[in-house]
């Protein structure tokens, strides 16, 4: 059964604008960082042993994997819709000994993401905002493309990204999603620490009641 993963995010712009108090957050709570290329060493270093998250919203995402793998990412996730090649990419981000995500965008079908993909594949996301920036409003119709493919992949990590926070949490997690990104819920937060203490007790709650019906 897939563990609740809570990864804030942080875009390559925001970085430096983190408080201390975010700072430690990061540094004590979360798991994962969801960030830009461009801040990845300087987290690295800061950060010593934080499994680093990269979300790469770009065009030809074979280009990168070489750069972040150098920069300590952990996890290189590109975009289905920027390539017509998804296998040879998933294949040559596991020789630099990376974790693999497939992304979907709001208006990409799950379908789009084939069974072989799928499986070879570490995570799959499904974006429920329009790529680009933070702090956009959480696009409830992409929900139902988690559970789809949750019943497809019963034990891959799936991951949702964008508006996403406690307000919308429950959803999420009965669809099946167990790694979760949150920006503005998580930093925009009185305290943070709480924010993901409820996001990843909801997860780990619905993944217990998904396993008993399996
Ligand atoms: O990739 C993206 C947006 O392009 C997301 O990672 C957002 O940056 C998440 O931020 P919030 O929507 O949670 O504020």
């Amino acid at each position: 059964m897939p563990r609740a993963i809570i990864s804030p995010s942080v875009l390559a712009s925001d970085f430096g604008q983190l408080t201390a108090e975010c700072k430690r957050m990061i540094r004590g709570g979360a798991e994962w960082l969801h960030m830009g290329a461009p801040i990845l060493s300087s987290v690295s270093k800061g950060v010593p042993g934080i499994f680093m998250d990269c979300h790469m919203m770009v065009a030809q995402p074979e280009k990168w994997v070489n750069d972040i793998a150098d920069a300590g990412g952990a996890l290189y996730c590109f975009h289905i819709e920027a390539t017509s090649d998804p296998v040879s990419i998933i294949n040559a981000i596991h020789e630099r000994k990376m974790k693999a995500g497939v992304a979907i965008s709001p208006d990409t079908p799950s379908s789009a993401i084939s069974d072989e993909v799928g499986e070879l594949a570490d995570m799959l996301l499904v974006m429920t905002v329009y790529p680009g920036r933070g702090g956009q409003n959480f696009l409830e119709r992409c929900v139902p493309k988690v559970s789809e493919l949750r019943a497809r992949f019963p034990e891959k990590d799936i991951e949702v990204d964008g508006g996403v926070g406690p307000k919308n949490i429950d959803v999420c997690a009965d669809a099946g999603s167990n790694v979760i990104v949150a920006g503005t819920a998580i930093f925009g937060a009185p305290q943070p620490d709480q924010v993901i203490a409820t996001l990843k007790s909801t997860v780990n709650a619905a993944q217990a009641k998904i396993a008993s019906n399996q």
